[in-house]
């Protein structure tokens, strides 16, 4: 039975509720209802429109990112230490959740970093186990490229790694450009190599990644294209859509722990609510939406709680805490005009031309603009004694961080945490920056492409931020956006190392051979930069940071999956600490960030998730 009515919602005794058909979400609603059994309820607060040109169309993506319908469109709260700006934070909305609208690159962590998860105290949860899960989500399709012209654009040819049968379709590009290959050779000049062994969780270099697009359809694999779509006529799997989740109702039981019997909802202001539930209630509403429903639900900080007017059930400080996310700068570079970058489609006969070459899976429509994928660790970015320089002042400034957490719990778990960070920072193997090459000027209010031009962005990403943001209800209105603090360079150390990240992409532009089709930077203003002493130049490169960072879109840890008194919300079965029943499927529970984009973790979690479920009496 696919999407139905609330009163036929209400009416059904479920399982398991699952909140939010996202990513890792539907990932779970999937694989639960493969038994017939098993009943599987799922409220999504956005809608149930999957298919859209602007979804589907691979050239069109980043086209909904602040379009209302499909983006949640949250605010920052001002940044104090990014010159106080608010900072758009994009979430997908709709059956598929955050997979409408992402750029589609398919990556993989490092080995080491799925391997902490056990370290620090979650059994089972590792590389091994969670490549199982990478695998079981996803069907590579091998590139059809000659071995020289993978080697050109550095495309993985090892294809043991990737799974053969699972519903997400990943792909290679459709199309190369000759920038790309361009920038692959500027980075081997500049000491960062060629890796084909991304898949392996062994990522630093230079590389081209899958993309979540079907190459027969050339269109994109979402969520809900790919594992609710074809399920959608089982009976056992009900989607309820438009329906915000408002909170988790719980019972206390005799040994002062909580049961969710069911959640509370709002369409259209009219509250409802589900009861009965059989086995568990699932918050799978992302790393900003998951802590709000704890919060309005009466599990978080009592203190934080309470000044909301909102009775506490569960003290568990952690909740909304830890916020981490991918901090990015734009760059834009005008380039040679023989290229096909994205702008010809501003010529209304190319439009026409590459409208009718889709139809054949052909043109630029095919294939997503961000192409090129760099890793470099802090030895890259830097030097050896530029590392150890950066290490000392990280170690005063998390110090510094430490001291000003009065929870102690908390204050254990960022130590743990930092620890982790401090040897990833000295680990060749481990990236700190991230660039990525998308070959258009990404749309800016203040910027305009001149006719005619061709131009490339490059985004530079820090991929292991210091700081540590939060994200806490603002009201005891649930449908009132949650006040979301990310803490741009919270901790002073993350400036330094990415002010250097941004001059390495920098370089990229004017060395051989990629400086050979560069015709200058469009932002930061070339004309602002000249003249500057090594000094002006970073101080000025830094107020640009300020100026005009925004996140790609990868937030994760409000509710950590780390033992209770080091903070955490979750076990590492996904249960929240107090409760018999509530669990967390989705991002929210990784408690350090990734080096690499997350669908691909997301997919992966909702896979781990079922097993565990599974094995649950
Ligand atoms: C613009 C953008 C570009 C990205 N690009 C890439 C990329 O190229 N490659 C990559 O690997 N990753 C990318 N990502 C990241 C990746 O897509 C996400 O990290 C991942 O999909 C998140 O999965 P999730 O299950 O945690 O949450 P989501 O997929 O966001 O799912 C949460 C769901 O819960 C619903 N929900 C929230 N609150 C409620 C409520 N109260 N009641 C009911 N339902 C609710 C939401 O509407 C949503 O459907 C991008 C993300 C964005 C936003």
């Amino acid at each position: 039975m696919p999407i139905v009515t609330a009163a036929q919602f209400i009416s059904t005794k479920f399982d398991y509720i699952i909140v939010g058909g996202g990513t890792s979400g539907l990932t779970l609603a999937a694989r639960l209802s493969e038994d017939p059994k098993v009943n599987v309820g799922v409220v999504e607060a956005g809608g149930d429109v999957f298919h859209t040109p602007q979804i589907d169309i691979p050239g069109m993506m980043g086209s909904l990112i602040a379009d209302p319908t499909y983006d949640w469109c949250f605010p920052s709260v001002p940044q104090t230490h990014s010159h106080n700006r608010v900072v758009l934070q994009p979430r997908g909305k709709g059956l598929g959740g955050s997979t409408l609208i992402n750029l589609m690159a398919m990556l993989r962590p490092c080995k080491d970093e799925f391997d902490v998860l056990e370290e620090i105290g979650n059994k089972g949860w590792n590389w091994e186990s969670l490549l199982a899960c990478m695998k079981k989500s996803e069907t590579a399709i091998p590139s059809n490229l000659s071995p020289e012209v993978s080697q050109e654009f550095a495309v993985p040819s090892d294809y043991v790694p990737h799974g053969t049968q699972g519903p997400i379709i990943k792909s290679f590009p459709f199309r190369w450009s000759k920038l790309h290959s361009l920038v692959v050779d500027t980075a081997v000049a500049l000491g960062l190599p060629r890796t084909f062994k991304t898949g392996s969780g062994s990522t630093v270099g230079v590389s081209s990644s899958f993309k979540s697009v079907n190459p027969k359809t050339a269109t994109r694999c979402s969520s809900a294209s790919s594992y609710y779509e074809p399920n959608a006529s089982r009976p056992n799997l009900l989607v309820l859509t438009h329906a915000h989740v408002t909170k988790v109702i719980l019972q206390a039981e005799n040994d002062g722990s909580q049961r969710a019997v069911g959640v509370e909802f709002s369409i259209g202001g009219t509250r409802s609510s589900v009861i009965g539930v059989k086995k568990e209630v699932v918050l799978s509403a992302g790393t900003f939406q998951t802590p709000q429903i704890l919060e309005l639900s009466g599990i978080g900080n009592p203190d934080l709680l309470a000044k909301h007017g909102i009775a506490s059930v569960i003290n568990l400080p952690g909740v909304g805490e830890n916020l981490q996310d991918h901090i990015s700068i734009q760059s834009i570079a005008e380039v040679d005009s023989s290229h096909e970058t994205l702008e010809v489609l501003a010529d209304p006969e190319q439009l026409k031309l590459h409208t009718e070459l889709y139809k054949t899976q052909e043109g630029l429509f095919t294939t997503s603009a961000a192409v090129g994928f760099l890793f470099a660790s802090a030895e890259q970015i830097g030097s050896k004694d530029k590392v150890s320089q950066w290490q000392a002042q990280a170690d005063v400034h998390s110090a510094k961080a430490m001291a000003a957490i009065s929870d102690p719990t908390l204050k254990e778990g960022l130590k743990k945490q930092y620890d982790i960070q401090k040897r990833w920072f000295s680990d060749v193997e481990q990236p700190q920056a991230e660039i990525i090459l998308a070959t258009a000027q990404w749309p800016n209010p203040d910027l305009i492409p001149t006719p005619g031009k061709r131009y490339v962005t490059m985004f530079t990403a820090l991929l292991h931020p210091l700081s540590r943001g939060s994200v806490h209800i603002s009201s005891s209105d649930p449908i009132a956006h949650p006040a979301i603090d990310p803490n741009y360079f919270g901790h002073e150390a993350d400036l330094d190392l990415f002010v250097e990240s941004l001059e390495l992409t920098l370089k990229i532009y004017e060395t051989p051979p990629f400086a050979e089709t560069y015709r200058g930077l469009v932002i930061p203003r070339p004309e602002a930069l000249e003249g500057l002493s090594k000094e002006e130049r970073r101080n000025y490169l830094k107020s640009y940071i300020k100026d005009r960072c925004s996140p790609i879109w990868h937030p994760v840890g409000t509710a950590s999956m780390l033992p209770r008194e080091q903070g955490g919300v979750v076990d590492s079965k996904l249960k929240v600490y107090g409760t018999t029943n509530l669990r967390v499927v989705d991002l929210s529970i990784l408690p350090l960030e990734l080096s690499t984009h997350l669908q691909t973790t997301a997919y992966a979690v909702g896979e781990k998730a079922a097993e565990i479920f599974k094995t649950l009496v």
